[in-house]
């Protein structure tokens, strides 16, 4: 559904994104994770036909974004990082709007503007001027808007960037619903730990290069199996490791601040046999703390092992 080959864009002498090779099939989600300048927005621009790439190809439903733009901008609906909004213009013209400018037959765009607006949940807000939702109604209204003509792909470039803990929530389940529609979607975030909860299959980019892709579902069988707990207490490294690695579900122990990091492999209640063996062992642990799993380690260890 969505594919580019060798893709490179150049600006100036700074290759932003270079000899990507992305798949994304028909019906799933994407996601591509990346620090600042990494090169997301440049390869969602180019998908979106509004950056020409420098050398290479990108399809989006079968149509080349060089040869056939038009066919592309149909079967898409792009969201920026940024966008504006029109000041006293109600949610429902703003989305009828969209709509005629996509020759949406008016019935048509008024029953979509109806279900859309329902299914982003601002149902109550039709009548509301656009310039007076919060940040993240604007954003939810932005995902209506990509709906309205009704295309089998959309582009969301960091659709939760901005938002406070409470609106990333609501946006991320309107995101995770998006599948129910159908569509292909291709969400980029800084935040692999907010994109794993939405997508099937997470590709990293680092200085324009797709460094990792990885199945969510390969990596959600790992952070289930492994706990990370962090150990503190009087006891030197060469003591604490004797003593943990007795147990069979310790599977990796570390030097960390005040006493050691544990990789375990055991239930919650199996800590509980872990502690008492250390105890036994005549060490005073003072820390016994379960970490959250750092999955973007995770994530690069397993496309490395060729896990993933
Ligand atoms: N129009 C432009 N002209 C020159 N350089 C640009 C332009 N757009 C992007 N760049 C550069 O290309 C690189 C990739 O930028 P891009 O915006 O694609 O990254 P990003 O991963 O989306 O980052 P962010 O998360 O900060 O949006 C950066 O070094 C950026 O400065």
């Amino acid at each position: 559904m969505i594919q580019t080959e060798n893709l490179c864009k150049r600006y100036g002498r700074h290759l932003a994104v270079r000899d990507l090779n992305l798949f994304v099939r028909r019906g799933t989600v994407f996601g591509l994770v990346g620090e600042n300048g990494a090169g997301k927005t440049t390869t969602l621009s180019v998908l979106a036909t509004l950056t020409t790439p420098t050398s290479g190809r990108a399809y989006v439903n079968g149509f080349e974004v060089m040869g056939n733009p038009a066919g592309v901008r149909r079967s898409i609906g792009y969201m920026p990082d940024s966008f504006g909004v029109y000041d006293d213009i109600s949610c429902q013209e703003y989305l009828q709007f969209y709509a005629e400018c996509y020759r949406v037959p008016r019935a048509v765009a008024e029953a979509r503007c109806q279900e859309y607006l329902d299914w982003v949940g601002l149902a109550d807000q039709r009548d509301t001027y656009v310039n007076h939702l919060s940040r993240g109604m604007q954003q939810r209204l932005e995902i209506a808007r990509c709906l309205m003509h009704d295309p089998p792909v959309l582009i969301l470039d960091e659709p939760t960037s901005g938002l406070d803990p409470r609106s990333r929530i609501e946006v991320r389940q309107v995101l995770k619903r998006l599948r129910e529609l159908g569509k292909t979607l291709i969400i980029s975030s800084h935040i692999l730990h907010e994109l794993s909860e939405v997508a099937d299959e997470i590709g990293m980019m680092r200085r324009g290069e797709l460094i990792a892709v990885a199945s969510v579902e390969v990596l959600r069988s790992h952070t289930s199996a492994y706990r990370r707990l962090h150990l503190a207490g009087d006891a030197d490294f060469a003591r604490w490791s004797a003593v943990l690695r007795e147990d069979p579900r310790v599977m990796d122990v570390h030097p960390a601040a005040g006493g050691v990091e544990v990789l375990y492999a055991g239930t919650v209640l199996q800590q509980a046999d872990l502690l008492a063996r250390l105890v036994r062992a005549g060490i005073a642990v003072t820390q016994f703390v379960e970490q959250p799993t750092d999955i973007e380690a995770l994530f690069l260890r397993l496309t490395e092992e060729g896990l993933a």
